[in-house]
């Protein structure tokens, strides 16, 4: 077992969707994957192996924020040999042309986390990108599955609660889509471990205008996304 995941070495499959709550990864895996096995009950935060299409696949909490996405993303890597991870998760809408229930893909993840920074002295803004094959495929299944997918940058704040709603309009302004609090720390740390990664979210609130999913909603919305995820994951 690694320092914070249980699972035995073999236990985790080479490809794994990260959802930041335990829980969404208990739904998932009793929800969509064959014979799935709970490898992972450490520090409460749940990871499951299953089969999917046939295909070994693995469903792991991460956590809130880039902290501990980055623990998980680390460990999975480089202690269980992880190939590619999908980040599933929600997000604040701030484009306006987006709603309720939409399906986003990051193509790239903006960040005021001092993480990334902390990694080249504040002299470079590192940037972190999602890999291009996942996103291609990921795009392409969503249209066959008849969901539209929105693709473009987000950005992953390290606060929920922001004083500084105005530069999340300053952001808008430069095509950032949405707002999490994951995805930059996911894809540095695959970049720098050489494993693939992508980011899929459903907009769960729309900052702008200040609507959220009703919890009902969430369930049906998250189950295209994590269709999504699965079938990308898996190509
Ligand atoms: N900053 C932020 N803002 C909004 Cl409006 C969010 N909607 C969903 N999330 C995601 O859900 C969790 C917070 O509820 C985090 O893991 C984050 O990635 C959000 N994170």
């Amino acid at each position: 077992m690694s320092v914070h995941i249980g699972a035995k070495p073999g236990e985790i499959a080479e490809r794994v969707l990260l959802p930041g709550d335990p829980m969404r990864a208990k739904w998932i895996a009793e929800t969509f994957l064959e014979d799935a096995v709970c490898y992972t009950q450490v520090r409460g935060m749940l990871g499951f192996t299953g089969t999917w299409q046939g295909q070994r696949v693995s469903v792991q909490g991460s956590g809130m924020g880039m902290p501990s996405a980055s623990i998980y993303t680390h460990e999975l890597i480089n202690e269980y040999g992880v190939k590619s991870v999908i980040r599933i998760g929600s997000c604040g809408a701030l484009a306006m042309d987006l709603n309720l229930g939409d399906v986003v893909a990051a193509i790239g993840s903006a960040t005021d986390s001092n993480m990334n920074r902390s990694r080249f002295d504040g002299l470079i803004d590192y940037a972190p990108v999602a890999d291009f094959g996942l996103l291609r495929s990921a795009v392409d299944i969503a249209e066959a599955q008849g969901v539209p997918i929105r693709v473009g940058p987000i950005l992953a704040a390290d606060a929920f609660y922001t004083d500084r709603p105005d530069l999340y309009d300053a952001l808008a302004l430069y095509g950032v889509l949405a707002v999490e609090m994951e995805s930059a720390a996911i894809y540095t740390i695959a970049a720098r471990y050489g494993a693939k990664a992508l980011t899929i979210l459903t907009v769960s609130d729309h900052i702008k205008r200040g609507e959220a999913m009703e919890s009902a909603q969430r369930e049906q919305g998250f189950g295209n996304m994590v269709k999504i995820g699965l079938n990308t994951i898996i190509a």
